[in-house]
């Protein structure tokens, strides 16, 4: 709940290092939620009581049942979000969503479909999203934007914490109105946000060991809470991931696992800082039956100006950075995770 101190903390889970995922409540009766709090987007989607029995991905999920909650409001517009990874379709509803113990009154989508990928694999029901107002769909005002004009909070801030470990609880934690000092250690180190009214900061470079090797011009880097990996220009991952010596295969970039001690560091010059992965935060090793499997946490993907072309820093960056983002001073702070 909103202890009085004017932070309120919600518990993340951690699967698998790759999906960390908190609960919401949405409606009268409370009906519970699994959702991603993603700054890669700006508009809330669960499930749908009334989605197509044809959707594998929406019958598996926890479903918003609006005849059941007393405090439902129709709405009936139509929504759709297309991530690079997929796409979610439904209509607008607004009710009663609690987060973190603070109620706000909410305009959010029911989602009636999801595309099977990448949703079937998704252990979160939906996505509440984090971002500015000016990315949010249909100009719906976004969650952290109703909880900020109560007044409640002690920082017009968020801050996110991902554990690397699975077996460690809580599996991460989000901060609404501060910071928590359990899981960081040193001072923050702050980014300017560009004024797009994204979470995006101008990177000045990605170095391999001691060799800046992209971006040496300067780019654009979305610090996405919402995505795994770390993703950029296909063509420069794919030059990335030869010097570390990974191949492609279906799954995604992997190296012999014999070879990850060696492996160099990779670091990303955001600010007046360096931010350096070792091979224990950018590798992800599987022990299997028929041999361990080392996948890197990487991924090419080509985002089309004008947005991109951009690098995105996800779950595995924040996971060694503890990440607030500032929307007072519309800044990006990061300390070291503990
Ligand atoms: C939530 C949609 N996203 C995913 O990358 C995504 C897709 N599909 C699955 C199964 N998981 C995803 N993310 C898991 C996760 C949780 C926390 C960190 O990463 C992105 C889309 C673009 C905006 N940012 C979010």
């Amino acid at each position: 709940a909103d202890n009085n101190n004017g932070t309120a903390p919600t518990p993340l889970t951690n699967y698998l290092d790759t999906q960390y995922f908190g609960e919401i409540s949405i409606g009268s009766p409370a009906q519970m939620f699994n959702v991603v709090f993603d700054t890669g987007s700006a508009n809330l989607w669960v499930p749908s009581q009334s989605c197509s029995p044809f959707s594998t991905a929406c019958f598996t999920h926890n479903r918003y049942d609006a005849s059941h909650s007393r405090t439902y409001v129709e709405n009936g517009t139509g929504f759709s979000i297309r991530y690079a990874s997929g796409n979610v379709r439904g209509f607008l509803s607004e009710d009663v969503v609690v987060v973190g113990g603070i109620p706000v009154v909410q305009v959010f989508a029911e989602a009636t479909s999801l595309s099977a990928m990448p949703f079937i694999f998704a252990k979160f029901d939906g996505v509440l999203g984090m971002g500015y107002p000016d990315v949010a769909i249909d100009g719906i005002t976004p969650v952290f934007d109703r909880i900020m004009s109560q007044h409640v909070l002690k920082e017009e801030v968020f801050s996110v914490y991902y554990s690397r470990d699975p077996k460690h609880s809580p599996g991460g934690e989000l901060v609404l109105g501060g910071t928590d000092p359990n899981y960081y250690t040193g001072n923050f180190n702050y980014v300017k946000t560009k004024d797009t009214g994204k979470w995006e900061v101008i990177m000045k470079g990605v170095s391999v060991g001691t060799h800046t090797m992209f971006c040496a011009e300067g780019c654009t880097a979305v610090i996405d809470t919402g995505s795994s990996y770390i993703t950029g220009p296909a063509s420069s991952v794919s030059v990335l991931m030869e010097t570390i010596g990974a191949e492609l295969d279906e799954s995604g970039y992997k190296v012999n696992c014999d070879t990850v001690k060696l492996l160099p560091s990779v670091t990303f010059h955001l600010g007046g800082q360096e931010y350096s992965l070792t091979h224990e935060d950018y590798i992800l090793w599987q022990s299997h039956i028929e041999g361990d499997v080392c996948s890197v946490t990487f991924r090419g993907l080509d985002v089309p100006p004008p947005t991109g072309p951009l690098w995105i820093l996800g779950a595995n960056f924040i996971a060694r950075y503890y990440t607030e983002f500032d929307r007072k001073h519309n800044r990006i702070g990061f300390a070291t995770a503990v």
